[in-house]
Parts: structure tokens; sequence; C-alpha cells
């Protein structure tokens, strides 16, 4: 496992080398700064870091403390539940869903799992094409209906089945986008409140999938559906094709979730937990060089 995380960071290396190309010991809080933000760390959370730095000299040592500060709230703690385990798969159109939906399905189906998915995402039949794609791929069941169908009848179906056959995971896809965003948080507070009726509890995890590339931009959207039905943790997506690595910080700081796992590839396997330590260290060694 370990190098993903490190390999998917190159784009971001790269941009950090732009401003600082050479590693050094120490730098200046400017130099910092510079770096801090060709990584696409937000600026007010680069200011709030560089705030609590009393040394003129910052070292690796001061900068990694700061950095894991910021990730605090990155680890995620997995509720008690009675199985199936039922995620919610929340996010906007293009930022990979459903190829995360499909990563998570190899993902535990590789540890043993047995998983069914929920097509609800019966806003576009586009979507609900793409998912049975997968499905079939993987080898996996789905649960899929017709587009403009209930997606909370999916969404209870799909528990049913999976209470009935005995399946440990249940992921749902859900729309990405409707006529309004009234629209949207109505369906998506609907879905929670049918898959808690299919299964006290459910869904036990929503997930909300971000588009790596759109960086720190992505924060007010992550906001808005945070507010609309509270997310448990979230997937950063295509880390490998961004130069905005550093909003990790920023999206995990302001969010105060849980970053789960990011998308490093476009095959089923490029799904990567996140590890905070190998995360920040990665970033650091393109910086700053070895004391002596
Ligand atoms: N390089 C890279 N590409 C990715 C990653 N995750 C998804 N993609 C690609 O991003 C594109 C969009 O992914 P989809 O899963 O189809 O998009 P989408 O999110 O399904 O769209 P919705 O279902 O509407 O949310 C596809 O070409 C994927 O192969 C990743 O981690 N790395």
């Amino acid at each position: 496992m370990f190098g993903f995380i490190k390999k998917s960071l190159n784009k971001t290396v790269d941009a950090i080398k732009t401003v600082a190309p050479k590693r050094k010991i120490s730098f200046t809080k400017d130099e910092i700064e510079d770096i801090l933000l060709e990584a696409d760390v937000e600026y007010e959370l680069v200011e709030i870091i560089l705030r609590e730095i009393y040394q003129d000299k910052i070292t690796r040592e001061i900068l990694r403390s700061k950095l894991l500060a910021t990730l605090r709230y990155a680890e995620y703690k997995e509720p008690q539940y009675t199985p199936p385990f039922v995620e919610l798969i929340v996010g906007v159109n293009g930022a990979g869903k459903t190829t995360t939906i499909a990563k998570l399905a190899q993902r535990y189906k590789n540890e043993g799992k047995k998983v069914i998915l929920g097509a609800g995402d019966t806003f576009r039949a586009a979507a609900i094409e793409q998912l049975t794609l997968w499905a079939k791929r993987l080898d996996i069941p789905i649960v899929a209906s017709k587009q403009g169908h209930d997606s909370s009848a999916v969404a209870y179906d799909v528990i049913d089945s999976a209470k009935a056959k005995g399946f440990d995971n249940v992921i749902i896809d859900t729309a990405g986008r409707l006529h309004t965003q009234t629209n949207l948080a109505n369906e998506l507070k609907k879905i929670n409140r049918i898959c808690d009726k299919a299964h006290a509890g459910a869904p036990h995890r929503t997930i909300l999938i971000i588009d790596g590339t759109q960086g720190n931009s992505a924060i007010s959207q992550a906001k808005a559906f945070h507010d609309m039905i509270g997310i448990d943790g979230i997937i950063i997506t295509k880390l490998d094709g961004t130069a905005k690595g550093g909003s990790i910080f920023s999206i995990a700081y302001a969010l105060e979730l849980p970053i789960l796992f990011v998308g490093t590839g476009e095959q089923p396997e490029n799904l990567t937990p996140f590890d905070k330590y190998e995360f920040v260290d990665s970033l650091l060694d393109a910086i700053f060089d070895q004391e002596k």
C-alpha cells in the first residue's frame, strides 16, 4: 500500500518546485507561505498556520506539527452497527462518484465481503447505465430502476434485498444534481429517512465525493452537502491528476471531517486509505533537506 499517496502527489510536488526548486533545512515565513499557496492550501489556513509559528527559520519539524494539526479531524471512527453496513455516496456530477463506488465495492469484495449496489441517481439514465456496467465488470449485484423513478424506493429495495440475502455492504449512489438545490436536499433527506426505515441506523456512513482537481473551490459546495444531510467522511478523487493536493488540508480543516480515502488513478484498485502521516511527510520530503 505504501507509496501510492506519495506517487499521486507528483503534480503537487512539481508545483511546489516552481517556488522552492532547492530543498533546504529551513525556510523563512514568506517562503513557506509561497510553497503552501502554490500547493493550493487556502490563504486563510496558510495565515493561521504561519500566525502560530514564532521562529524565524521554519524547520521540517515545526511545519510538520502545524500541518498535522490542521488534519486533526482526519481520523475516522467506525460506528456500532448491525450488518449490512449501508453507505450513501453523495457529490456533484463528474466528481468521480461512479468510479469511486466501483472502487469501494472492489475493496470490500477483496476483503471477502458480500457487496450490493443501489443505483440511486435516478435523475440521469447514464448514471444508472454506468453503475450497472461497473457492477457487471466487478461481478457484483445491483438494484436499479428506470430513470425518473423514486430514488428512495431503490434505497429501500437494495437494503431489503441485502438483509434478506445476508450481504455485508450496501453502497447507494445518489443524484448530484436535480432541477433545484431544494429538490436535491429534499431527495437526499428522504433517502436518509427511508434507509433508516429499511434498516434502523442506516445509512451508517454518508460519504461526500470531492473532485480533487477542484482544489479549494470545492469547499463551499462541500459545506452545502454537509448542511443538507450531514457528511461522515470525504473521499478526494483524482489526487494523481492535480497539482492542488494541498487543498486536502483546507478541506479537512474547513469541514472538520475525516478524509477516508483518496483516488489515485482510474482503475478499481486505485483507492488508497488516507494516511495523514504519509501525506504530510511526502510533501515535506519535497521541500526539506535532511538535517546534517
Ligand atoms: N486519474 C483519476 N481519474 C479518476 C479518478 N476517479 C475518477 N476518475 C475519472 O474521472 C472521470 C469521472 O468519473 P466518473 O466516476 O465517471 O464521474 P461521476 O462522478 O460518475 O459522475 P457522477 O456519477 O455524475 O458523479 C472518469 O473518467 C474517471 O475515470 C482518480 O482517482 N484518478
